[in-house]
């Protein structure tokens, strides 16, 4: 049964705002048949049934009621660069795929968030544009290492950096330098950090060993980021995060081997989390080689050996949550006979976790609980929103989606909400769908169609204590 709070006072029915009836609530301790009472956007009632007919109804029957994805990474990459997302597009493509709230990634946007005027301005555009609840990463890069303790101030989820290069000129790499000393200051201020963990040094030589055979398909870019410019990293960030004390989120781990390495330093104390990413999950490098452009992403999906053992890692409570590094690009940068100069990123916010939810159909009842661990519950825990969001329970806002299980259907480029129809996922079947999403009580997401006068999101920062 969904945790109960203590601390509320009892709330009689006759006070409610919408009773959700007759669905499968699903928690990380398994699969409920309860109905959830809210009130003023939140749920002020757990039971296995709530009798009074007069209030409002949300008809769940036959679905799943899922807690609202917390999708951790995103680019929707506003201000500055809207045409190749958007703060609107992009959440609302986050809503049709289940997902409440997202994190925000400080660059892809212009400028970067390096400090707490650019937080402050992408937070009043978020307030406007986003239809889900959003938090903001702020970036540490060489040369902000004095404009951290303004965006913890502003409100930052917490600090991103690249351990190698981004794509993007306003976002440099840190150098091993700047990243040790930013985790001393990370660390003194509270604030977690999250890293691109591949090592500049050896990417730039594989990647040179490619080019010097002259290959440029997809198979030889493949071949120019083998796991071991993962593993490298993680060990550097591990390394520090031990000496520093310093949180660290090891964000789109692709292999078993780097879960590895972080559930070794986890073992000698070190406060290291893994993120992967749906696609991971979903994907291996044979697809990249048949799917092409839409399937390029950094660190590179790995082989379906390496898919599976991460299955088998996130199973095992190896791996903390799953993002979706949404980061997509317009068509003119996901096109060009060079696999080399193509745009590195995958738009997988809308469908991602739902083709997760897909691959565990047959397995859901011991699965979707443990989806409902690393897509919500977690992510909120990590980075400190668990009074608020995450999970499914009295006193908890109401954030949740409907999930229904049918025939299976393909995915097509009519079915996506993102400003370009670019994913990898499309012609991909699938049995479940997202039928309706909700933001704090309020449908956002609404019998398959986007919902008309949903309200805006509001700015999430890390509860203190
Ligand atoms: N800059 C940016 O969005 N990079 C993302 N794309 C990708 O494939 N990996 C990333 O970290
Ligand atoms: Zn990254």
């Amino acid at each position: 049964m969904p945790r109960k709070r203590e601390t509320l006072t009892p709330v009689e029915p006759e006070t409610l705002d919408l009773i959700v009836r007759g669905g499968r609530v699903v928690t990380p301790d398994g699969i409920h048949a309860v109905e959830l009472g809210l009130l003023e956007g939140r749920i002020v009632r757990v039971a296995e049934s709530i009798t009074d007919p007069t209030h409002a109804e949300l008809d769940a029957a036959g679905r799943y009621v899922f807690p609202g994805i917390v999708d951790a990474h995103v680019h929707f990459n506003e201000p500055g660069r809207a045409e190749w997302e958007g703060l609107a597009h992009g959440s609302l493509a986050l809503a049709a795929g289940g997902g409440t709230c997202f994190f925000d990634m400080p660059l892809n946007s212009e400028p970067p968030v390096l400090d707490a005027a650019g937080l402050r301005t992408k937070r009043a555009l978020a307030e406007q544009l986003a239809c889900t609840d959003f938090a903001l990463w702020g970036g540490l890069v060489p040369g902000n290492l004095d404009k951290l303790a303004g965006l913890r101030d502003a409100g930052a989820i917490g600090l991103k950096a690249f351990m190698s290069d981004s794509g993007i000129a306003s976002f440099p790499r840190v150098d091993a330098k700047s990243l040790y000393e930013g985790m001393k200051r990370a660390a003194k201020l509270g604030l977690l950090v999250a890293v691109h963990a591949e090592d500049d040094a050896l990417a730039t030589q594989f990647t040179a060993a490619q080019r010097a055979k002259k290959k440029t398909d997809a198979k030889a870019w493949l071949a120019s980021r083998p796991v071991e410019v993962e593993l490298a990293a993680i060990r550097q960030a591990t390394e520090f995060a031990g000496e520093t004390g310093c949180a660290l989120h090891i964000v789109h781990v692709s292999s078993p081997e780097g879960v590895a390495l972080i559930t070794e330093a986890r073992a000698q104390r070190v406060d290291v989390t893994a993120e992967t990413c749906s696609h991971y999950l979903l994907l291996n490098d044979k697809d990249v080689a048949k799917l092409g452009a839409p399937a390029k992403c950094a660190p590179p999906i790995r082989d379906e050996k390496r898919r599976l053992a991460l299955w088998d890692d996130l199973r095992a409570g190896q791996i903390h949550t799953v993002g979706s590094d949404h980061s997509p690009a317009p068509p003119d940068l996901k096109t060009s006979p060079n696999f080399f100069e193509i745009w590195g990123g995958i738009g997988g916010v809308q469908h991602g976790f739902q083709l997760l939810l897909n691959a565990c159909a047959t397995t859901a009842d011991r699965d979707f609980p443990l989806l409902a661990a690393v897509l919500a519950r977690n992510v909120a825990r990590r980075f400190r929103l668990d009074s608020r969001k995450g999970l499914l329970a009295e006193g908890m806002d109401a954030d949740f989606c409907l999930i229904e299980l049918g025939a299976a259907r393909k995915i097509t480029a009519d079915d996506l909400w993102t400003r370009h129809k670019i994913s990898p996922y499309l012609g991909r079947p699938s049995r479940v769908r997202v039928t309706d999403t909700y933001v704090r009580g309020r449908p956002v997401w609404a019998d398959g169609r986007v919902a008309s006068g949903a309200p805006k999101g509001q700015f999430l920062r890390p509860i203190t204590t």
